[in-house]
C-alpha cells in the first residue's frame, strides 16, 4: 500500500503544467481554515515532489490530504479528488498508514516543553533546551537476581556503574543473555525521567531512534488516573480512548513491537495489584488496574515492551521478579550544568556569570545536579542579576523556590492583578494543598472553582498552574489543569499550610477543630505544625508528602519567612521550635523508619540548617540499620546529596562511620572527593576500588589517604599508582601498611613519584612483603633531590604479610620469665609454659605474679598484630595493660577480671570471655581446636578470638575496647596438665 506522499506525488503527476501553476498558486492563499498558507518563495521553483514534500511537512499527511481535496474540489477536479479521496481512505487503515499518524500525534504533543515562565504560556522546543542527563543501569539494593549480577560484572571499575543513553534503554547489549522486555527507570523529583521518557518518544516520532518499535503508547500515570472508576474497558479500547488515531486497529497481536511507557508510578492512584485476574486478550473488557498489571507481568502482550518511571519511594509498588532492567536518572554532571545554562540562557555574558555563581557556592553547585533546581535558579538569578542590588542570592532549596514564587507573583502584578488582598498564591496554595493530599496532580474547572480560583484567570497564573489538556475520561470532555512542575505544587502547598496557620491559627494538616475548640487553643505553638507534618509524610506509602515536609520545614526558618513579607502577618517561629523540631525528627531516625523515609528525614534536617546532621546519618549507618548492599543507587545518591549540602565540614571522611564495603565506598565517592582527608583503613576495600579511587586522586584535594588493612595488592595500587603520578594529585600522606603489596607494588609506587615528586612527604608500607628490592627502590626515590618524600616507613615486612585476614599481622612474641609465677616453667626459647608441681628456682622480681599462675610476654603492643597459640589442659589468653597488679588473691592482679584486662577463658571444652570481672560464655564451634588465634586492632579498639584449623579461622569472641596503652599478652596456666605454647605463623 503506498504511503500519503506518493499518493499525493501521483495525483499531482495526473495535473497538466498549467493546472499544476494553478494548484501551487491555492497553496499560497488560505485554503482551508486552520491551515496556513505556504510563502511563495517556497514554491516557486518547487517541481510535484518538491510541492509534496513541502505540503506532507507543512500539513503532515493527513493535512496535506485534506488540502489537496480541497483544491481538486475548487479547481473541478473531481475525478483526481476522488481517486485521491479512495486510495487514502482504503491504505488509512494500513498499520504504515496507522503509525505515520501516531509519530505525526507524538512529534507535536513531545516536541515542546512547557516552562511557563518568562512568556505567558511559553513552550519550547525540546531539542532547544534538552541537555544530556546522567543515567547509569543498576541494581535495586537488597537481594540480587541473577539478571542483576550478569550487569554488576558489567560496571566499569572506575565507577562501578554503567552509564546508559536513555535511547537505549530498549537495545540489546554485548553481554546481555535475555532480552528487556520491562524497564523501571528510577530517579528523585525533578531529575528529568519524564523529559528522558519525553526525548525517547520525540526522537522515534521524528524517525531518529528506536525504529525497530512499530508503536509507542505513553500513558503517564497522572492521566489514566482519570479512569479510575469507569466502566471496564479492553485494552484497545483504552487506547482508541488515548489515541484517536489508533481507531482503525482492532487489535494489536503478536505481530508488532510495541512500547508502552508508564511514567511517574509515584503519581498512581492505582491499587496495582498482581495477583489479579490472568488477562491475555487485548479485546476483552478488565478494569484499568487489571490491564496495566497483566501488561507489567507479560500475560497481557507478553511481546510488547513496557517503560515504567518512578520517584524512588514508590518503586516497591512493582514486584521485582517483573521487572528486568533498572536504570536511575542521577542528573546533571559538572559539565552538563553548564551545557544546560548554556542553552538555556540566550545572554551568553549572563549565562557565564550565572555559571560562575553556581560554582561559588558549594549547596548551589551540587543541588544543580537536578535539572528542575537548573530550571528555577535560571529564572531567578536571571532576574536578580537583572536588578541592580539584588542583595542576597538564594542558597538553599526553599530560598530558591520561595524566590521563584516571589517572582510569579510579581509579574501578575505587574499584570494589573490583585496579589494582596485577593491572594492569589494562599488560593494557589490552596488548591496545590488539597489536591497534595489526595495525591491528585491533574485538576479539573471545579477545583480550581472550589478555591476560589476563576478558569477565566488560568492564563494569568500560566507561570505556576498551567492548562495542560483536554480530553479526559471515556464520558466526558472536561479542561484539565496541573502545576507547571509536582514540585511547584509542593512548594505552594507547603507556604499555604504555613501561611494558614500563622495568620488564622489554624492547622490544615489536621482534622478541622470546631472554631470554639479553636479558640479555647488559641495561638498554638507552632511545632504542633511541624510535628503534625513529620508524622503525615512518614505515614505516606508512596512518599508523596516528603519533598512538600521539607519546603514546609524550611519555611519555619525566620530567614525564609522574611521573603514572604507581604503575606504574612507576624513570624512563626523561634529558635527553640527549630531546636525541638530537630529534636523530634531525630527521633524518628531513630525508630528506623524505611530507608527512603530517613533519607527525606535527613533533607529535613539540612533544611532546617541543622549541624548535626553528618553525625546522625553516621549514627544511622553505623548501627547496621542499612548494609551497603541494600541501599539502591538512588538511595545513595540522595545520601551523599545531604552529605555534601550539609552545612557541616568533611574534612575528614572516615567510611568505617558509614559502611565497610567497597560498594560504599564507590557509591559515596564524591564525598570523598569533596574531603581533604579519607580514611578508608580496614573497609574490606580490594583492587577493584584502585582506579576510581586513582582518578579521584586527580580530581580531588585529598591531602591524606589511609588505605591500610585492605587487600589491594600489587595490581590495586599499580591502578592507584595511575592517579598518584599526576602532578594534579597533591596527596601528601598515603598509607598502604598490610595491603599484600610486594616489589612490583613498590616499583610503581616509585615510579608515580619520579613523574610526581613535589607533594607526597609521608608513605607508609610497613606489614607488607616488599623485599629488599622493593624497599632499594624506595630509598633511591626518596634520594632524589626532587623528591619531597620524608617519612617512609617499610617496617615489619614478611612474606606472612602477602595471607588476607588478620594472619597477615603475625607478629613474635616471647614470654618474659621475669613475670612468670613460680609454678609455671619456660621452655622452648621462652615460647613454651607448662605448670609443673614443684615451683622453679627463681629470683624475687617486682613484675613476677605471686599468687596466680600467670606470665606475660615481653611485647607491649599497639597497632595491628595477630599470634597463635596451641593450648592444652587449663588455661587463658589475656591481654593486660603493664599496670595489672602482681600481688594478692583478689581480682586487681588475675587476668580478665578487672579492667585492665581482657581474656578467653579455655577450660577443656568450654570456652569463656572475661573483662572487668564480665563473663560471656561461647558456644564452641564444631570444629574444636587446640589452637586460637588472637588478633588486636589497637587503633580500632578490637581484640578477636578465633579458633584455628588447618589455616581456617572460625571467630569466637570480639571485645570492643578504647586502648590507652600498650596491652601484653599474658597467659593463666591452670593446674595439672596445662601448658600454653606460642607458635609460629607463616
Ligand atoms: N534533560 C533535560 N534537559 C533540560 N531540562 C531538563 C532535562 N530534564 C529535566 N529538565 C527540566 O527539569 C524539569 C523537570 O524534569 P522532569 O519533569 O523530567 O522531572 P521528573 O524526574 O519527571 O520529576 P518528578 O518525579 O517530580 O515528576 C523539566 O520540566 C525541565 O525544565
Amino acid at each position: 500500500m503506498s504511503s500519503v506522499a506518493e499518493l499525493l506525488l501521483a495525483t499531482l503527476e495526473d495535473l497538466l503544467e498549467v493546472d499544476l501553476k494553478t494548484f501551487k498558486w491555492r497553496l499560497t492563499q488560505d485554503v482551508l481554515e486552520g491551515f496556513p498558507h505556504i510563502p511563495v518563495s517556497q514554491l516557486e521553483n518547487a517541481d510535484r515532489l518538491d510541492i509534496t514534500n513541502t505540503m506532507v511537512e507543512t500539513y503532515g499527511p493527513e493535512g496535506a490530504v485534506k488540502i489537496s481535496l480541497e483544491i481538486l474540489r475548487k479547481m473541478n477536479q473531481n475525478q483526481l479528488s476522488d481517486r485521491l479521496k479512495n486510495q487514502y481512505n482504503e491504505g488509512e487503515t494500513t498499520e504504515a498508514a496507522v503509525q505515520d499518524k501516531l509519530k505525526s500525534y507524538l512529534k507535536k504533543k513531545y516536541g515542546c516543553i512547557y516552562e511557563g515562565t518568562s512568556k505567558e504560556g511559553d513552550f519550547i522546543y525540546l531539542d532547544q533546551i534538552y541537555t544530556e542527563l546522567h543515567v547509569i543501569e543498576g541494581a535495586w539494593g537488597g537481594v540480587r537476581d541473577e539478571h542483576e549480577v550478569i550487569h554488576l560484572e558489567s560496571r566499569t571499575p572506575a565507577t562501578g556503574e554503567t552509564t546508559i543513553e536513555a535511547n537505549n534503554i530498549f537495545k540489546p547489549r554485548p553481554d546481555q543473555k535475555k532480552p528487556i522486555r520491562t524497564g523501571l527507570t528510577l530517579g528523585i523529583a525533578g531529575v528529568g525521567k519524564t523529559v528522558s521518557v519525553q526525548k525517547f518518544i520525540h526522537d522515534w516520532a521524528e524517525g531518529k531512534e528506536n525504529q525497530d518499535i512499530d508503536f509507542i503508547f505513553p500513558l503517564p500515570f497522572c492521566k489514566i488516573n482519570s479512569n479510575i472508576g469507569e466502566k471496564d474497558c479492553s485494552l484497545i479500547e483504552l487506547l482508541h480512548q488515548f489515541f484517536t488515531v489508533m481507531v482503525p486497529v482492532k487489535t494489536l497481536g503478536e505481530g508488532s513491537k510495541v512500547l508502552f511507557i508508564f511514567d511517574g508510578l509515584d503519581e498512581s492512584r492505582l491499587p496495582l495489584n498482581f495477583n489479579s485476574k490472568v488477562l491475555t486478550d487485548d479485546t476483552k473488557p478488565a478494569s484499568l488496574d487489571q490491564l496495566i498489571t497483566n501488561l507489567i507481568t507479560g500475560e497481557l502482550l507478553p511481546s510488547a515492551l513496557i517503560w515504567i518511571t518512578s520517584r524512588p519511594a514508590a518503586a516497591n509498588q512493582i514486584p521485582r521478579q517483573h521487572i528486568h532492567q533498572w536504570t536511575e536518572v542521577q542528573g546533571f554532571n559538572d559539565q552538563q550544568k553548564e551545557k544546560y545554562f548554556t542553552k538555556k540562557i540566550s545572554d551568553k555574558n549572563l549565562a557565564s556569570r550565572i555559571i560562575n555563581h553556581v560554582k561559588s557556592s558549594r549547596s548551589l553547585h551540587i543541588m544543580c545536579h537536578i535539572p528542575v533546581f537548573c530550571w528555577i535558579l535560571a529564572t531567578v538569578l536571571e532576574k536578580l542579576f537583572d536588578e541592580a542590588g539584588s542583595g542576597d542570592l538564594p542558597k538553599t532549596l526553599t530560598e530558591t523556590y520561595l524566590h521563584f514564587l516571589i517572582f510569579q507573583t510579581d509579574r501578575m502584578r505587574a499584570k494589573g492583578n490583585s496579589v494582596g488582598s485577593d491572594n492569589i498564591v494562599l488560593k494557589l496554595g490552596e488548591l496545590a494543598f488539597h489536591q497534595l493530599e489526595k495525591g491528585y496532580l491533574i485538576f479539573y474547572e471545579e477545583d480550581l472553582t472550589e478555591c476560589g480560583i476563576g478558569v477565566r484567570k488560568a492564563s494569568v497564573y500560566s507561570g505556576l498552574c498551567t492548562e495542560i489538556f483536554k480530553v479526559e475520561g471515556r464520558t466526558s470532555q472536561k479542561t484539565v489543569f496541573s502545576f507547571v512542575h509536582l514540585s511547584i505544587q509542593e512548594c505552594l502547598a507547603a507556604v499555604y499550610v504555613f501561611l494558614t496557620f500563622i495568620n488564622c491559627n489554624k492547622n490544615p494538616l489536621v482534622q478541622q477543630n470546631s472554631s470554639f475548640l479553636r479558640k479555647l487553643r488559641k495561638h498554638q505553638p507552632m511545632m504542633n505544625l511541624l510535628k503534625s507534618a513529620v508524622d503525615k509524610a512518614l505515614k505516606s506509602k508512596n512518599g508523596h508528602l516528603d519533598l512538600f515536609l521539607r519546603f514546609l520545614l524550611g519555611l519555619s526558618l525566620e530567614s525564609n519567612q522574611t521573603l514572604l513579607q507581604g503575606l504574612l502577618t507576624q513570624t512563626g517561629s523561634s529558635s527553640q521550635t527549630n531546636e525541638e523540631i530537630v529534636e523530634y525528627i531525630k527521633m524518628k531516625i531513630r525508630k528506623n523508619p524505611s530507608p527512603e523515609r530517613c533519607i527525606n528525614l535527613f533533607h529535613c534536617l539540612s533544611e532546617l540548617n541543622d549541624h548535626s546532621l553528618v553525625k546522625e546519618i553516621q549514627t544511622y549507618l553505623s548501627s547496621g540499620s542499612l548494609s551497603a548492599a541494600k541501599l539502591s543507587p538512588a538511595l545513595f545518591s540522595a545520601l551523599v546529596f545531604v552529605l555534601l549540602t550539609s552545612e557541616e565540614e568533611l574534612d575528614v571522611f572516615d567510611l568505617k562511620k558509614y559502611f565497610r564495603s567497597e560498594e560504599g565506598l564507590l557509591r559515596m565517592l564524591p564525598v570523598v572527593k569533596a574531603s581533604r582527608t579519607a580514611l578508608l583503613n580496614q573497609c574490606n576495600l580490594s583492587k577493584r576500588c584502585c582506579k576510581a579511587l586513582g582518578t579521584a586522586l586527580i580530581s580531588s584535594h585529598l591531602k591524606e589517604l589511609d588505605l591500610s588493612g585492605n587487600d589491594l595488592q600489587d595490581l590495586g595500587v599499580k591502578l592507584l599508582s595511575a592517579g598518584l603520578q599526576s602532578p594534579q594529585c597533591k596527596l601528601v600522606t598515603l598509607k598502604l601498611s598490610g595491603c599484600q603489596v610486594t616489589e612490583e607494588g613498590c616499583a610503581a609506587l616509585a615510579s608515580a613519584l619520579r613523574s610526581n615528586p613535589s607533594h607526597l612527604r609521608e608513605l607508609d608500607l610497613s606489614y607488607n612483603d616488599p623485599g629488599d628490592s622493593g624497599v632499594e627502590l624506595l630509598y633511591a626515590i626518596r634520594e632524589d633531590p626532587h623528591c619531597k618524600l620524608e617519612k617512609l616507613n617499610v617496617d615489619h615486612g614478611r612474606r606472612c604479610r602477602l595471607k588476607s585476614g588478620p594472619q597477615k599481622y603475625a607478629c613474635d612474641l616471647t614470654l618474659d620469665p621475669n613475670t612468670a609465677h613460680r609454678t609455671l616453667s619456660l621452655s622452648e626459647e621462652n615460647r613454651k609454659v607448662e605448670w609443673t608441681w614443684r615451683e622453679q628456682p627463681c629470683s624475687d622480681h617486682p613484675e613476677r605474679f605471686e599468687d596466680y599462675e600467670q606470665v606475660l610476654c615481653r611485647e607491649g603492643l599497639t597497632g595491628c598484630c595477630y599470634w597463635e597459640v596451641e593450648l592444652s589442659g587449663r588455661a587463658c589468653i589475656a591481654v593486660t595493660y603493664i599496670g595489672i597488679s602482681r600481688r594478692g588473691k583478689g581480682p586487681d592482679s588475675r587476668l580478665g577480671a578487672n579492667d585492665k584486662s581482657w581474656n578467653l577463658n579455655s577450660f577443656y571444652d568450654s570456652y569463656s570471655a572475661r573483662h572487668n570481672y564480665k563473663r560471656t560464655d561461647i558456644p564452641v564451634p564444631t570444629s574444636r581446636s587446640n589452637r586460637v588465634g588472637v588478633y588486636l586492632d589497637w587503633p580500632a579498639g578490637t581484640l578477636s578470638f578465633y579458633s584455628v584449623s588447618s589455616d581456617t579461622l572460625t571467630h569466637l569472641h570480639t571485645f570492643h575496647s578504647t586502648f590507652t596503652e600498650p596491652v601484653y599478652p599474658g597467659f593463666y596456666v591452670g593446674g595439672d596438665t596445662g601448658t600454653v605454647t606460642l607458635c609460629q605463623v607463616e
